[in-house]
């Protein structure tokens, strides 16, 4: 069941359409406006060249359609309307079809520079330029695959894999670090903080680590994984189901390293 969620999400009507209302249509014009300019010289080129393919409105929230219009001709990727997180088994069956949540909600202006949960304005600015990219695209539909036949247990080690790469992976290019994590791009915040913070762990990708690393999502990240280029993802990729598995099993047995971050108050 996914988790409750304090954000209330629009419907689609029956062709899809939702309907933002001025105030939401504004909030996305300062978030976009804003983030332009704050991802300039930060973002990855192959996320800049997938902002340069989708065009995005500026003026006004996009519709799904629009969207996937442009993912369907570049990677085969569409996207597909959630209400907000979404649970374990509908998350991977999704990203297996090809199909990326999309949550139905926009943030309100007291959260603009970080929300707790993935808004609409998160899915479409943060995640969708990449899915225009052969190499995240198929790496995304790869990950969904992973998850399918998982245990719940199994997915969880799964969910640090997409975190450290998919939302909040940095590259460590030769003209210095760069980002192409959706949740670092959506927040002005986090974009900053992820690249110039002095306190933030950066470290090299290196699977079991990964795997054994806990987090929050609910906190800008402690703790960073970089890859050397998006190009990269093609030999996560090329692993197989079971040799995942098998990581995932080792990194069970040698368990989790410690949390960088302070316990969540019971909520
Ligand atoms: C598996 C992944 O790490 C994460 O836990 C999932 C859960 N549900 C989600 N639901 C939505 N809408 N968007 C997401 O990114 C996720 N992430
Ligand atoms: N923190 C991201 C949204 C997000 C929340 C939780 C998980 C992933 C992304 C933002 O402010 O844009
Ligand atoms: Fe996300």
């Amino acid at each position: 069941m996914a988790k409750a969620t304090k954000y209330v999400s629009k419907t689609p009507d029956e062709k899809g359409v939702i309907n933002w209302t001025e105030k939401e249509n504004n909030i996305w014009q300062t978030l976009i406006t804003r983030q332009l300019s704050c991802i300039e010289g930060k973002a990855c080129d192959e996320y800049m060249l997938g902002l340069t393919k989708l065009n995005l409105p500026q003026d006004r929230v996009p519709q799904l359609d629009e969207i996937s219009d442009v993912l369907m001709a570049e990677t085969g990727w569409q996207c597909y309307p959630v209400p907000a997180l979404i649970g374990f088994g509908e998350f991977f069956r999704l990203l297996s079809e090809k199909k990326f949540p999309v949550a139905t909600f926009i943030r309100t202006e007291e959260e603009l520079d970080y929300l707790q949960e993935p808004d609409i304005f998160h899915e479409i600015f943060g995640h969708c330029p990449l899915l225009t990219n052969k190499s995240f695209a198929d790496y995304t539909q790869a990950y969904g695959k992973m998850g399918l036949n998982a245990t719940h247990e199994q997915r969880v080690f799964l969910a640090r894999l997409y975190w450290f790469t998919i939302e909040f992976g940095l590259l460590d290019t030769p003209n210095g670090l760069r980002l192409y994590g959706g949740g670092i791009l959506s927040s002005p915040g986090e974009t900053e903080y992820a690249l110039n913070n002095q306190s933030v762990e950066r470290k090299t990708f290196e699977i079991l680590d990964v795997l054994r690393t806990p987090y929050r999502i609910d906190i800008m990240q402690p703790i960073y994984y970089m890859i050397p280029e998006v190009a990269y993802l093609d030999e996560i990729r090329k692993f197989e189901v079971e040799e995942i598995m098998a990581f995932v099993e080792k990194a069970k047995e040698l368990g989790l390293h410690a949390p960088l971050y302070p316990a969540k108050e019971a909520s």
